[in-house]
């Protein structure tokens, strides 16, 4: 064993034993059947050719051959299934890895869905590879007992050919290797960007950039092709060379043979058996390109090894403390967005967050909830450090909405409730704080109705993303320019709902208006990343710079 994604491929590998074992047994069945079929065959020519045809040799080869045929079919299906299941396994294991490193990871989307769809299949199939090529090497090796037991002398020359055999593969292989990986980084790289162009339809429709942007995702196209023409270099490299391989080999032991018939050591039937041999023998050489199989398996397998190995930050552990909501910034840092950050927002401060954009409002958002995770200092919830809480709990105590949220789930109540549990009457009181309810009824099967066949404004998906953030009723309520897209007096009635509904609540709230700060209890004023003041509105208003955040006044 090598390295992790060797590992890996042996984990893969051990997920179903008894299925593996199944799949071990029928090829072993088609191996045998496989080599006994020559001598079969030999013993019902020698029969006829004698003038002795027999039911016992006929029924033999029959047998043999039923046999062979079976236990393929029979392996066929097996493999399939254990080809699937090890492939859902990868799939579940690497996307729980993708979904813990939520927005640590950095994969980007369309190389996590290459990773999750061809490599996981290419991995899955490790066992039915493994096995074909234990089965190519015991009929092979079995092939030249045979032969050898037939006549020393055949199996004598077959094994010249098999150094060539081996520089053959070998140097297949070697070739092989790195295009196969680089194939896939490219097919990543290219998936990747055409999610990218997926997500901006409307933007590249806008500005007429199709063409551009058909460009841009195939720019990584040339790498996909070199890689694509090397492989098939080297499988049209080993296919000629085998091709002069085989039929060499091939006449040097018929020759060898037709000697031994000479000689009266050998019979017509044994001639056909030789035949039988060699050709089975020679599963060595033309199954080399299994080797490129195998070598795709390993190179998917990197590729999840990659993710999987991705350090994850080890989660708290303990529980969290009885409180109001109190959140403590000390000291935090993220680079390049926040710089020493002092704050102490009380239990049911209705906190704004104002700024410039790109002066760090999301960024401190997300470090008060634990989205995201400070480079330095600490942030501390109810006297607990956020890193020491289980975090199961600290989801549950705080609520994030975002500007432009994304609906999960398969139907209007599934988006509403989603990773809550909430019940109908939660998600339906949670719609009516949001100002939603009504949009929601009016659908055509109200809260039922699938999220494909709504379609939402931007200020209605923008509720119906409040409501998911206030459904479990959660101690800190984090905003992050979530009603941006509502017109003020919306905006308003969605506060004084809320202030109703889930009194004394701590509320982290960025906005780009003044009014909303204007009905916040503080204000937090940032500027390039460090806070500039922290005061009322009205206090704040009187400074020039402040109303520069919010007019084109100037300091
Ligand atoms: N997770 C992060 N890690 C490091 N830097 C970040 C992170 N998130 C944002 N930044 C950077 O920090 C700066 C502030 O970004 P942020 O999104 O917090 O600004 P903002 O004030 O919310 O802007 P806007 O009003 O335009 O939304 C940007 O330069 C951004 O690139």
């Amino acid at each position: 064993m090598r390295g992790p994604a060797d590992r890996l491929l042996v984990k893969v590998a051990g997920l179903d034993r008894v299925r593996v074992a199944a799949v071990v047994v029928t090829a072993l069945l088609a191996t045998t059947a496989g080599l006994l079929l020559p001598g079969a065959l030999a013993a019902a020519v020698d029969a006829v050719v004698a003038g002795r045809p027999s039911a016992r040799e006929v029924s033999w080869l029959l047998l043999v051959g039923g046999a062979e045929i079976a236990a393929d079919v029979v392996g066929g299906i097996l493999t399939t299934r254990l080809t699937a299941t090890a492939s859902a396994w990868l799939r579940r294991t690497l996307s729980d890895k993708l979904f813990a490193l939520g927005t640590r990871s950095r994969f980007a989307e369309g190389d996590a869905i290459s990773r999750l769809t061809g490599d996981c299949t290419g991995a899955g199939g490790i066992v039915p590879i493994v096995v074909q090529c234990g089965s190519m090497l015991i009929i092979s090796s079995g092939a030249i007992v045979l032969l050898a037991l037939l006549d020393w002398r055949l199996a004598l020359v077959f094994m010249g050919s098999i150094p060539f055999a081996l520089l053959l593969a070998r140097s297949h292989l070697r070739r092989t290797a790195d295009d196969v990986l680089t194939y896939q980084q490219v097919s990543g790289e290219i998936a990747a960007r055409m999610v990218d162009a997926v997500a901006g339809l409307r933007t590249i429709a806008a500005s007429g950039t199709a063409d551009r942007e058909a460009e841009r995702v195939l720019r990584p196209l040339p790498k996909l092709t070199l890689a694509g023409q090397g492989l098939w270099r080297t499988q049209a490299r080993m296919v000629w060379r085998a091709g002069l391989l085989t039929p060499a080999v091939e006449l040097s032991v018929l020759a060898a043979a037709g000697f031994g018939v000479l000689d009266g050591r050998l019979s017509v039937g044994d001639v056909m058996a030789t035949l039988g041999y060699v050709a089975l023998a020679l599963g060595l050489v033309t199954q080399i390109p299994l080797l490129t199989t195998l070598s795709r398996a390993r190179g998917c397998a990197e590729r999840l090894v990659e993710v999987l190995d991705e350090p994850l930050p080890v989660p708290g552990k303990l529980p969290l403390l009885p409180g109001d909501g109190t959140v403590e910034l000390r000291h935090v840092g993220v680079k390049g967005a926040l710089a020493d950050v002092d704050l102490r927002i009380d239990g049911g401060t209705y906190l704004a967050v104002v700024g410039r954009s790109g002066s760090g409002k999301s960024a401190l958002a997300g470090v008060v909830g634990g989205l995201l995770t400070p480079d330095e200092g600490q942030v501390v919830l109810d006297g607990r450090p956020l890193e020491h809480l289980r975090p199961e709990e600290l989801r549950a105590v705080v609520g994030y909405a975002f500007e432009r949220p994304v609906l999960l789930g398969t139907t209007v109540a599934d988006a509403v409730g989603y990773g809550s549990w909430a019940g109908e009457s939660a998600i339906r009181g949670a719609c009516r704080t949001a100002q939603v309810d009504e949009v929601v009824v009016r659908l055509p099967q109200g809260y039922r109705t699938p999220l494909t066949e709504t379609p939402l404004s931007g200020g209605e998906a923008q509720r119906l993303g409040l409501a998911r953030a206030i459904v479990h009723k959660p101690r800190v309520l984090i905003f992050d320019d979530a009603t941006a897209s509502l017109d003020t007096v919306t905006e308003a009635a969605v506060e004084r709902a809320l202030a109703e509904a889930l009194p004394g609540r701590t509320r982290v709230v960025v906005t780009h208006r003044a009014g909303t700060a204007a009905r916040a209890d503080l204000v937090v004023w940032l500027d390039d990343g460090r806070i500039r003041a922290i005061a009322p509105h009205a206090a704040l208003w009187r400074k020039p710079g402040y109303r520069g955040v919010f007019t084109e006044d100037g300091e």
